[in-house]
């Protein structure tokens, strides 16, 4: 069994693309995890899915799973890359598209420069939303990791992200205190984790550990996350350069809108792999 894909990347956050409309697609979880090893398989942080949608006035559909084989309800850099690989392979010829995903509806448009605009919808706060075991609905919640009292903003984006200001984001120990705020007893869905250090009110650097996949060089509904939660607290202005380690985004928003996110979407080869390759049992329907 040969499945077509397309690697992309956004900001070096990497995905194989997938084309369901024209392909019979489907991946078990431990098929995906062998497909995104970067050493026996393909690689890649998440995997996208693009499927047809039978909802009125909606493109297509949009499935996202983590490189653990996990599926998630949003996915912002990937959501430049959906818009780019449909229109380059013909299966739109619209540059503005409606795309459903598990959390709603976004509306990616391709701008006369290359980049991509996408409308991520508004994004959500009330702690049972993201989910957060909380009491109280706050703009900054302390929580604790191993004893330490540690101030966060939780934010739905369609998928859970948790922000921490910090003074200086090279320094911030990602790799340990990621996973820790990732799997705390009070996300129970788990959680993004965003390290944001503000350099002025236009300007944010960003390191964001991914939930499932561990520190991506970029995470796009993670740039959305720390914008907004910045601008809630009264720290940045409504439009927002987000600089990461894979690159630049802009992030725009204001208070009961939809967060506007602009960035570059590449791709990088298409290929075709004989799943039996990977060795394990594959199940075509
Ligand atoms: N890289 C993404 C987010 C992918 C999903 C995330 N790891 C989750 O589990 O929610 C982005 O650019 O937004």
């Amino acid at each position: 069994m040969k499945l077509q894909f397309t690697k992309m990347q956004g900001l070096g956050n990497d995905f194989m693309v997938i084309d369901g409309v024209n392909q019979q697609v489907k991946l078990s979880a431990n098929s995906i995890r062998q497909l995104g090893d970067r050493h026996f398989g393909i690689g890649f942080d998440q995997l996208l899915l693009v499927e047809a949608s039978n909802l009125p006035n909606i493109d297509f559909s949009y499935r996202i799973f983590n490189n653990d084989g996990s599926e998630v309800e949003q996915c912002g850099n990937g959501a430049r890359c959906f818009a780019r690989f449909v229109f380059d392979k013909g299966l739109s010829h619209k540059r503005e598209i409606a795309v459903s995903t598990a959390r709603g509806v976004i509306y990616p448009r391709l701008e006369d420069n290359g980049n991509v605009t996408v409308n991520m919808g508004i994004p959500q706060f009330s702690p049972a939303e993201i989910p957060f075991i909380s009491d109280a609905d706050l703009i900054i919640h302390p929580l604790d990791v191993d004893g330490q009292s540690i101030d966060i903003s939780v934010i739905s984006m369609g998928n859970p992200h948790a922000v921490q200001v910090v003074s200086d984001v090279d320094s911030t120990p990602v790799a340990s205190l990621g996973p820790k705020i990732e799997t705390h007893v009070r996300f129970p869905a788990k959680v993004n984790v965003g390290f944001m250090q503000i350099v002025n009110r236009d300007q944010i650097k960003l390191r964001v550990f991914e939930r499932a996949a561990g520190e991506t060089l970029a995470c796009g509904t993670g740039a959305c996350a720390a914008v907004v939660t910045g601008i809630r607290r009264g720290l940045l202005n409504p439009s927002v350069r987000v600089i990461t380690h894979g690159g630049e985004l802009t992030i725009s928003w204001r208070a009961g809108e939809a967060v506007l996110m602009s960035g570059p979407a590449v791709t990088v080869f298409n290929g075709e792999i004989s799943l039996g390759n990977l060795g394990e049992q594959y199940a075509a329907q």
